[in-house]
């Protein structure tokens, strides 16, 4: 083991009692290092040719063995390689058209997985050939970091899916085309250039296909999980914000029609200067994704009405406020700021003057009626922020429903097989909210992971007949338990802080270390009162609280109801159907995006238990998205993270 490569290869030539002498293959250089630091490697000769498609042929299956038969196959292109039954799948970050051809989906149909070259065709056709055997249902688990190749891997998975269970005749409307064109149309609105991938998707997605009994195509369903809204009004050099909205812009006469300029005009884009992605024109990818649209079945009436409302967003974003009568109340700032405020309310079809209010005015519910307050400039630019999120999550999902309702969802289906494209483990210098909720997510992949892995070993030291119990179960539930648990986990705490107006990051933190400080996966840091560290499967990660509460409240403002509810146009105004009852009372509706999101993949992992799983994990072989370059320590951190 060495600290630059993680690994290099050795042969020792002398063996004392603490010490051992080797070379250095690469350098041909003697050194001494402690036996406990060496691991025995198969030879060139008994690998036979020097890498083994499937990590279990290896003789010496240990960390140094899995990463140089990764490194040669790599340099050789040879992305996919197997261990037993789990694909894994090293990013080439260059186009290899002769591995995706028809040609190739055909050599894959109907064969045992293992008889060809490992590849994702050949983890969907096994996927597939099992649903049509056994008759059920099937789940496709695709993990790995940003940039790993996740999204490309389901698409190809996508691909092959409707190709072995399309029709023979396609027409353009087909199930199996809309199912496809699902993909550039949500990347256009929630994928966006961030520094480790240019095309970064920023949720999660749970596609199910659904299949009739003769294993054709019948219907689709998507779900999605944790848009990241706040890129909608906040990104930083050399990031950019969500695709469409610079398509929008370089659409020519439709820009026009909504008076846009260059993206470089608005303030949620020009916060980043970077406005071009290399080998993208932005005018051609809004046709792609009006042509999606039109595929998949969004009416021409309903895309104007989406494009009119991101227009409305930037329009909005370049509201500026200026102290009002009193020094802390505020008022449009001028001219141009109120064309901008014209705009956004021709736009969302509503009226001006209520526009203003809800930015500049907060009405609050008292025992003794209803009392308006004013806000000054910093709260009423945060009002206007939040209100941008708001209606860009909104038709985030107004576009999920909307696919799913005009793809059909089949009934009557026999089995499914589901597409898990979700974010791998992270773990960065700083940590938020976000990396919470992603880890917590992998956590509860890993406990799936581990019970299906257990259940099949079971089954087999079963049919050998050899007592199981020895098999140890690598049990997170008191992880899980330590989010998740109700009064008492990391989520129940943050959701009670949330709902209190007196609470503080820092009030929240020091609640959370006084209940759970026995907890053995909980640690406070050295040097801060509201950081804290948790040990998770794949390694300790400590989060900073500052943002935690913030992050988590999803309320929305009565005024921002009130207003965009009253829009004449049914598409706005259907996004935000009537507030319930209950929170008429208080200007903000409470909702907590954690115990939401802890919803959701309860809802995820009850379908993921009724489906066989199948796993790839995608690989990013080096941090500079570059072809050929394969850095050992990255790939390392990778396998020891993965699931
Ligand atoms: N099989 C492949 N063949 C060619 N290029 C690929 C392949 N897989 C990935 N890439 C390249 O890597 C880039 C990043 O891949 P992708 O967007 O799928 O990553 P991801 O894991 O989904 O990342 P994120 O979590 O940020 O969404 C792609 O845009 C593409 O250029």
């Amino acid at each position: 083991e060495e600290k630059g490569e993680g690994w290099v290869e050795a042969e020792v030539v002398e063996a004392k009692d603490r010490s051992a002498v080797v070379v250095l293959t690469s350098q041909r250089k003697k050194i001494s290092v402690l036996p406990e630091k060496l691991l025995p490697r198969d030879t060139d000769e008994n690998l036979g040719g020097g890498h083994v498609d499937d990590m279990t042929k290896l003789t010496y299956l240990n960390e140094p063995g899995v990463l140089y038969n990764l490194k040669r196959r790599y340099a050789l292109n040879e992305i996919y390689t197997y261990t037993g039954s789990i694909l894994i799948a090293v990013n080439p970050f260059t186009r290899l058209p002769h591995l995706y051809n028809e040609y190739m989906m055909e050599q894959y149909k109907g064969v045992q997985l293992g008889e060809l070259s490992p590849h994702v065709f050949a983890v969907a056709d096994a996927s597939y050939r099992a649903m049509l055997n056994d008759s059920m249902s099937q789940s496709i688990l695709v993990s790995g970091e940003s940039g790993a190749g996740k999204t490309e891997t389901t698409k190809l998975i996508m691909r092959y899916l409707t190709y072995v269970g399309g029709r023979a005749v396609l027409d353009d409307r087909s199930v199996e085309q809309q199912v496809l064109e699902s993909n550039p149309l949500l990347e256009a609105f929630g994928n966006a250039k961030t520094v480790r991938n240019d095309n970064s998707s920023r949720f999660g997605k749970f596609v199910e296909i659904q299949f009739d009994k003769s294993g054709r195509i019948s219907g689709a369903a998507i779900r999605t999980y944790l848009l990241e809204r706040s890129r909608v009004v906040q990104i930083t050099d050399p990031e950019r914000n969500f695709h469409c909205f610079y398509q929008l812009c370089a659409s020519g006469k439709d820009a026009e029609l909504y008076k846009l300029g260059h993206a470089s005009t608005f303030h949620y884009l020009n916060q980043s200067k970077t406005y071009e992605l290399e080998g993208i024109n932005n005018e051609d990818e809004y046709w792609k994704t009006k042509r999606a649209m039109d595929i998949v079945g969004i009416s021409r009436s309903d895309q104007d009405a989406i494009f009119r409302t991101l227009a409305a967003i930037l329009h909005l974003g370049n509201i500026e406020f200026s102290p009002g009568k009193d020094s802390d109340s505020s008022k449009i700032k001028d001219s141009t700021s109120n064309f901008h405020l014209q705009m956004t309310a021709t736009l969302l079809m509503c009226d001006p003057d209520l526009l203003v209010s809800s930015l500049c005015t907060r009405s609050i519910h008292t025992n003794e009626g209803i009392i308006i307050k004013e806000l000054d400039c910093a709260a009423a630019a945060a009002n206007r922020d939040a209100l941008s999120k708001t209606i860009y999550a909104r038709l985030f999902d107004w576009l999920v429903e909307n696919i799913n309702k005009s793809i059909g969802q089949d009934v009557d289906s026999k089995a499914q097989i589901g597409v898990l494209d979700i974010y791998g483990f992270e773990s960065f210098k700083h940590n938020s909210f976000e990396q919470f909720c992603i880890n917590f997510a992998n956590e509860k992949l890993q406990q799936h992971f581990n019970e299906h892995v257990f259940k099949m070993e079971q089954e087999e030291y079963k049919s050998e007949k050899i007592n199981w119990s020895y098999i140890e179960f690598i049990d997170n539930q008191d992880m899980l338990d330590l989010i998740e648990k109700k009064p008492i986990g990391i989520i129940a705490l943050l959701d009670e802080a949330c709902m209190f107006p007196k609470s503080t990051h820092a009030t929240f933190a020091s609640k959370m270390f006084r209940n759970l400080s026995s907890h053995p996966r909980l640690e406070k840091t050295k040097f801060s009162e509201t950081d804290f560290t948790i040990s998770h499967y794949a390694g300790k990660v400590t989060y900073q609280t500052d943002s935690f509460l913030e992050k988590n409240r999803d309320y929305i403002v009565a005024e921002h109801c009130n207003l965009l509810s009253s829009s004449r146009c049914s598409l706005v105004s259907g996004l935000f159907s009537s507030l319930p009852e209950e929170s008429l009372r208080s200007s903000y509706k409470f909702s907590s995006v954690a115990s939401r999101f802890k919803q959701q993949l309860q809802a995820l992992m009850e379908t993921l238990s009724s489906t066989e799983p199948h796993y790839v994990r995608c690989v990013k072989p080096n941090s500079v998205n570059r072809p050929q370059l394969f850095e050992n320590q990255s790939v390392l951190h990778q396998l020891r993270c993965g699931v």
